[in-house]
């Protein structure tokens, strides 16, 4: 994924140019596109812009507190300080969503590895223990739970307990009464179980992007049915992040056609991003509001009305465990945190398809975990999943379908056994990718000159 760029810099706002007052019809000041310097517009394409309502008023929180946005310190440095001219063949993405889909702040970079959930891994037992089997067999079934039509109703609905949503799984927090040894790890664990899949929610043909000379993405073709939960892998520079950006109306193909719920995303791009939640690689976020303030402004912009935004934000805000920041601005939070409000505000308006790049990273284990299972009751819901990840196992445990692009194009893809037949997926990978290298030829690592 591209780092932080000088002309994606220039996109910060400025300012929140017209601070929210509670209960009074408040104009927001979108940052400007137009204080982008010059040599990023040339590569900045047409912007739609979906008239926001007039009235913005913080989410969550006390109301007699002023939003923090307000009388936080506006220490943005100026325009001019990010304006050095990027390279010939960089090209910005476009800002065309609201919101989400037009960030106005790249995060820095983090090299964190992705989350493995090793508490997860670790709490399936390797064999079944007859003695639990016997215990298991004498108990009445788990109820079945209804299937919702709205992914987000489902999350908001899902009693009986609403307040245990997203508590951690049982083992993470409940300790077995009689100790046992701990499960062995096992590389591979059972998938995610089959489901009966819908029709096609995502049709990609012959998509392509170049970046001057550099081939992104090339001829790439992809179809995800209804109630998937795809993910998309592939060594770094491969084209993940590209494609997802073209997929979802933020970066215009050379070639190709995308469709969403049979709309083209190209042709009418509006309506298709209506029915998408956005994760970007890059988390350019209105970070001067206060994460409620994000919230309700992500909600109002997509139509919803202040009671459902207000309610669904309310669950957001528990199911993320945000409850403490979320009066806080978004620019004080943590990588994680951040990466949590952005995940809120692209599901608050309940798209059918979510696509989300690289959602785990940066993200704690119980979060991860927490984060799986939103995504999991979702898609149940009927809800589709779009995602890229380094974590080969941990794509391996969640998705049902898979694809492993290479150099832009897409060397294997379907369900999660038609890859990786009788290998792990890390192993199918590194097949496919290569580029597996001896470390020769750095001695001089081990020499320790201090
Ligand atoms: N805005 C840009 N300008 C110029 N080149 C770009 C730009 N965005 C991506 N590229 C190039 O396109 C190729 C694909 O990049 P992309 O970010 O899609 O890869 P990725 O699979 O998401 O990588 P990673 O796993 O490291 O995030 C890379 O060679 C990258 O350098």
């Amino acid at each position: 994924m591209p780092g932080i760029t000088a002309a994606a810099k220039a996109e910060e706002p400025t300012s929140v140019e017209q601070p929210f007052e509670v209960g009074q019809p408040t104009e927001v000041q979108r940052p400007s596109v137009a204080q982008e310097p010059a040599a990023a517009q040339t590569a900045t394409e047409d912007v739609l812009v979906e008239t926001p309502p007039a009235e913005i008023r913080p989410a969550i929180g006390d109301p007699e507190q002023a939003p923090a946005a307000e009388e936080a310190p506006l220490d943005d440095p100026g325009v001019d300080e990010y304006a050095a001219e990027p390279p010939a063949d960089h090209e910005e993405p476009l800002l065309e969503e609201p919101a989400l889909e037009e960030p106005a702040l790249e995060e820095p970079v983090v090299e964190e590895p992705l989350l493995e959930e090793p508490l997860l891994e670790e709490s399936l037992p390797d064999e079944p223990d007859p003695e639990e089997l016997a215990t298991e067999a004498a108990q009445p079934e788990a109820p079945v739970e209804p299937t919702l039509d709205d992914p987000v109703e489902a999350l908001a609905s899902d009693a009986p307990p609403k307040a245990d949503l997203f508590t951690p799984p049982l083992d993470l927090q409940t300790p077995p009464a009689t100790p046992r040894p701990m499960p062995k790890r096992r590389p591979v664990r059972p998938e995610a179980p089959a489901r009966d899949l819908g029709d096609v929610v995502l049709s990609i043909q012959g998509l392509s992007k170049r970046f001057g000379e550099t081939v992104a993405v090339e001829d790439l073709d992809l179809e995800v049915r209804e109630g998937s939960f795809y993910g998309i892998v592939g060594p770094n520079g491969a084209g993940k992040t590209t494609t997802l950006s073209m997929i979802t109306g933020l970066l215009r193909p050379d070639a190709g056609r995308v469709t969403v719920h049979g709309i083209d995303v190209w042709g009418d791009p509006v309506r298709a991003k209506r029915t998408i939640g956005v994760l970007p690689d890059t988390l350019r976020l209105f970070d001067r509001l206060t994460g409620a303030q994000l919230l309700y402004y992500s909600g109002t912009l997509r139509g919803l009305d202040n009671e459902t935004v207000r309610a669904r934000s309310a669950d957001l805000v528990k199911a993320f465990g945000i409850e403490d920041a979320v009066d806080r601005l978004v620019t004080d939070y943590s990588a994680g945190m951040t990466k949590k409000i952005a995940l809120a505000a692209a599901m608050i308006h309940s798209p059918r398809l979510l696509v989300l790049d690289e959602p785990f990273e940066s993200v704690d284990p119980v979060s991860a975990a927490n984060l799986n299972e939103i995504l999991q009751k979702y898609v149940e819901a009927g809800g589709t999943v779009v995602l890229s990840s380094h974590g080969m196992d941990f794509i391996q445990r969640v998705c049902d379908h898979v694809a492993i692009i290479v150099a832009g194009r897409v060397l294997s893809a379907g369900t999660m056994d038609e890859v990786r037949g009788e290998n792990t997926l890390e192993e199918r990978f590194v097949e496919l990718a290569g580029g597996r290298k001896a470390a020769e030829g750095m001695e001089w690592l081990h020499s320790f000159t201090d």
